[in-house]
C-alpha cells in the first residue's frame, strides 16, 4: 500500500553541551551557510570557526537548560502532525545538523515503508541557507525511484498567517488594558548576511510578506521587521533586533514575534527572551512580552497538514525561490 513519509527539516540543535561544538562544527562546514569560496580549506576553517565560537555558544546554551530544545519540540510537532494528517502517512525528523540528521531519517522511512515522501522544511520563509540546504541534502539520501515532492516556502500560507495572527492576538490582550495603546509589535526574524541577500536571496521579501500579513490579520496599529542573531563581522540584513529596541522602545509596551521560527529554541529563549528583553528595557519599555512559536497549536498543525497535502499535490513549489536557489547551488 502506498505510503507517504514526511521529513519536519530544521536545524537541529545540540541536546547537551558536549554536542555544542561538534553540532557547529557542521554547520560551519556548510558552504550554504557561509558562501565564501574556500575550496579545499573549509573542513580546516569550520574546525576553527567552531573551536573558536563553542565556549561563548556553550555559555547562552548552559543559560537555556543546558540544551536545544528544538529536537524535542520538533518531536512534538511531529507526533501532532502525523494525527492531523491520518493513515498513510509518517512523519520523521531530518535535521540538517545534529541528530536525528537526514540520513536517520530516511532510513526510518523506508524501515517504516515508505514509498513516497514530502519534504517539509520548518522554516515559513525559504532561504538558501536553511531550506535549501535542507532539500539538497534530502535530494542527495532520498532513494532516486521514489517520489519525492519538495516544499520550497509557505510564507504566504494563510493557515500559518492566521495561526501567526492569533498567537500576537493573544499575547497582545494579556498586556494590561491600560497600557494597550503604547503596543509596539516588533517582527524579529533571523538575520542572513548581507552578500547572500544580494545574490538574489528571497528571504528578506518573505519575511516583509509574513510579517504584513500577521499585522494585519491580528489587527495591529504600530509595528516592525528587524532582524536578530547576526553572526561574524560580515554585514547582515538590518535593523538588528537589539539595537532597534535601545533606540525605539521608550515609553512602549514592546511585543516580540519570532516570525522566522516555529518552535522554541537558542534563537527564542536566548536571543529574544534574554537578550532582545533586556535591551528594551533599557532603552525605556514600560513592559516587554514576547508571543509564543507557534509549536503544536493545533491551527498552527492543521496548516502545517494542509501546506504538506497541498505540497504533495504539487502546489506549494515556488519557482521564483527555486531559481535564486539554482544560482547560488554550490
Ligand atoms: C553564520 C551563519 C549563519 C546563518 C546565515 C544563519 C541563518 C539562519 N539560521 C536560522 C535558524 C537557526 N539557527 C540556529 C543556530 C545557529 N545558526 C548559526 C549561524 C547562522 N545561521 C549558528 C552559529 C548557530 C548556533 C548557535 C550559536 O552559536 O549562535 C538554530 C538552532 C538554535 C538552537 O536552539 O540550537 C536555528 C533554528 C535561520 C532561520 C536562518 C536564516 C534564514
Ligand atoms: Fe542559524
Ligand atoms: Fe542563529
Amino acid at each position: 500500500m502506498a505510503h507517504t513519509a514526511v521529513f519536519l527539516m530544521n536545524l537541529g540543535g545540540p541536546r547537551n553541551l558536549d554536542e555544542v561544538e561538534p553540532y557547529l562544527y557542521e554547520l560551519f562546514s556548510d558552504p550554504l551557510v557561509i558562501s565564501a569560496p574556500f575550496g579545499p580549506l573549509r573542513p580546516l576553517l569550520a574546525k576553527l570557526i567552531s573551536k573558536t565560537r563553542a565556549p561563548s555558544s556553550a555559555e547562552k546554551y548552559a543559560l537555556i537548560g543546558g540544551k536545544s530544545p528544538l529536537v524535542e519540540g520538533t518531536e512534538a510537532q511531529a507526533r501532532a502532525l502525523a494525527g492531523a494528517l491520518g493513515p498513510g502517512y509518517s512523519c520523521h525528523l531530518a535535521m540538517r545538523c545534529g541528530h536525528p540528521n537526514t540520513e536517520e531519517g530516511v532510513r526510518d522511512a523506508l524501515a517504516a515503508g515508505a514509498t513516497r515522501a514530502v519534504a517539509l522544511p520548518l522554516y515559513p520563509q525559504y532561504a538558501n541557507a536553511t531550506t535549501w540546504s535542507s532539500l539538497v541534502e534530502l535530494r542527495r539520501l532520498w532513494p532516486k525511484d521514489r517520489p519525492l515532492a519538495e516544499i520550497c516556502t509557505w510564507h504566504d500560507h494563510a493557515g500559518y498567517l492566521d495561526a501567526s495572527a492569533a498567537a500576537v492576538r493573544e499575547t497582545v490582550a494579556q498586556v494590561p488594558a491600560e497600557l494597550r495603546d503604547r503596543v509596539l509589535v516588533v517582527f524579529s526574524a533571523h538575520g542572513l548576511p548581507m552578500s547572500q541577500v544580494r545574490k538574489g536571496d528571497p528571504y528578506p521579501q518573505y519575511i516583509e510578506l509574513s510579517s504584513r500579513e500577521t499585522a494585519r490579520r491580528a489587527g495591529v496599529a504600530r509595528w516592525q521587521v528587524t532582524y536578530q542573531s547576526r553572526v561574524g563581522p560580515t554585514k547582515w540584513l538590518g535593523p538588528d533586533t537589539v539595537e532597534w529596541l535601545a533606540a525605539n522602545a521608550r515609553d512602549r509596551v514592546i511585543v516580540t514575534v519570532p516570525i522566522a521560527f516555529v518552535s522554541e529554541h537558542l534563537e527564542t529563549l536566548y536571543d529574544m527572551d534574554i537578550l532582545a528583553k533586556e535591551s528594551a528595557e533599557k532603552g525605556g519599555a514600560r513592559l516587554y512580552r514576547r508571543v509564543p512559536a507557534l509549536g503544536t497549536r493545533p491551527d498552527f498543525i492543521a496548516a502545517l497538514a494542509d501546506v504538506v497535502r497541498k505540497g504533495e499535490a504539487g502546489q506549494a513549489a515556488m519557482a521564483g525561490a527555486t531559481r535564486a536557489a539554482a544560482e547560488l547551488r554550490p
